[in-house]
């Protein structure tokens, strides 16, 4: 099965916490260290060290960083012929304190060259023949929405970091898959622990396709697609 990610690559910087800082709060690391990353390089390199035909489609800079992502990506066995190298703008990084103990985070990224992801990249035959197409919110909105619109294949999103999400992207997607910040952030609620069906009803809010709601230690919860699902217009 031929799968095709369309999104980041970045490089993270992993420092270990003894806690989180507080806003305006300055704690001392214990280490850091470099890391492949970005949210569609690690659904790409998990994908890719399950099994063979897996395709990246993305940007990086043309520095170090750059270099690494690709033979990270690469030693993971996924193709990446179609990660462009972009001239004057650096590969995307991520500073991650991780909290020792909880593993709790917090992420701040810098797109460098991921902004740059156009449209055209994502209308490529990789795209359109895949039999799955992920996608994340980590590259440009309408590159995203290209992508969603010329696959033939089964589209999952993972709304991530969210934003509003047009119809235009919603009508083309066959499974969301948000985290429960995520679903409150796309429904314009507040984030709280919140029964499985109230989570439904805000799932069927948003999309609707079939939503998988996240639920860290709690498992996931799927919320079937209703009627105007896009994957049975495409394939009756
Ligand atoms: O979800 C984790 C990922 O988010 C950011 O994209 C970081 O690069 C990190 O790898």
């Amino acid at each position: 099965m031929s799968v095709t990610v369309v999104g980041s690559l970045n490089e993270d910087v992993l420092v270990a916490v003894g806690r989180l800082p507080g806003r305006g709060e300055t704690v001392i690391g214990r280490s850091a260290v470099l890391a492949p990353g970005g949210k569609g390089a690690n659904q790409a390199a998990a994908a890719g060290v399950l099994g063979r035909g897996v395709h990246m489609v993305g940007r990086v800079g043309e520095d170090p960083a750059g270099d690494r992502q690709l033979a990270a990506l690469a030693g993971a066995g996924v193709d990446v012929g179609l990660v462009h190298r972009t001239p004057g703008a650096p590969t995307g990084s991520a500073t991650i304190p991780v909290e020792d103990g909880t593993g709790e985070n917090l992420i701040v990224v810098v797109p460098g060259a991921n902004a740059e992801l156009t449209p055209g990249d994502a209308d490529v035959e990789s795209v359109r023949r895949a039999a799955v197409v992920l996608l994340q919110l980590e590259v440009p909105l309408e590159t995203v929405t290209a992508a969603a619109r010329v696959a033939t294949g089964t589209v999952v999103l993972t709304p991530a970091p969210p934003r509003p999400l047009p119809a235009t992207l919603t009508d083309r997607i066959d499974v969301l898959v948000p985290n429960e910040h995520e679903l409150a952030d796309l429904a314009g609620v507040e984030v709280a622990e919140r029964p499985a069906a109230e989570l439904a009803r805000l799932a069927r809010s948003i999309a609707p396709c079939a939503v998988v709601v996240t639920l860290g230690a709690r498992g996931a919860l799927v919320v079937p697609p209703q009627g105007r699902c896009c994957c049975r217009r495409r394939r009756p």
